[in-house]
């Protein structure tokens, strides 16, 4: 019998506002979704491991790789790019296997163009004024 494919979650949302977080608990609930490892130009932060919470790539490599089709979808945010290797949400799926990503918004739209049997899930924050206050907050700890 042919296996059934996997779903395909996205979760986005505007920064801040908690999509990191989310996906963190879903970690430890130990479910068997599987997580996609996004490729980004930015430097790696403290504790990042290549591999692990991106694929580090420099501007030239990550412009080949989308040059050579192996990107879902991509976008440039805050001056970097970001994307998501397809080969392994392919794979990921075809097995049967569920997958998320969590991307920003503009990403979000193009997979829903390619994927429009995917899961979407946009977070919103329970106000405007609230963002704000926890954007400052996150500026302000990382002292972008
Ligand atoms: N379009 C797109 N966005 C991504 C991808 N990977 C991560 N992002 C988003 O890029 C934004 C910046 O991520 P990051 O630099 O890790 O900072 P932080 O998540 O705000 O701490 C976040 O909104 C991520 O969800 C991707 O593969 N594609
Ligand atoms: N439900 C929530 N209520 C209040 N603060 C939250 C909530 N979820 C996450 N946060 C806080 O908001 C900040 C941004 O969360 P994060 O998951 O990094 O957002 P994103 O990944 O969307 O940029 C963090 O400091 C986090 O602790």
């Amino acid at each position: 019998m042919k296996k059934e494919k996997g779903l395909l979650l996205v979760l986005s949302g505007p920064a801040g506002v908690g999509k990191g977080t989310v996906c963190g608990a879903l970690r430890q609930e130990n479910t068997s979704i599987q997580y996609s490892v996004s490729a980004t130009t930015r430097s790696p932060r403290e504790g990042e491991q290549d591999g692990v919470n991106y694929f580090f790539k420099t501007r030239e490599q990550f412009e080949k790789m989308i040059e050579h089709d192996q990107l879902l979808e991509w976008a440039e945010y805050v001056g970097n790019y970001y994307g998501t290797p397809i080969e392994y949400v392919r794979e990921t799926l075809d097995s049967g296997q569920d997958i998320i990503l969590e991307i920003e918004v503009q990403g979000a739209l193009k997979v829903r163009e390619r994927f429009p049997e995917g899961v979407f899930i946009f977070l919103m924050p329970p106000s405007l004024a609230e963002l704000e206050a926890e954007l400052l907050d996150v500026v302000q700890k990382q002292k972008i």
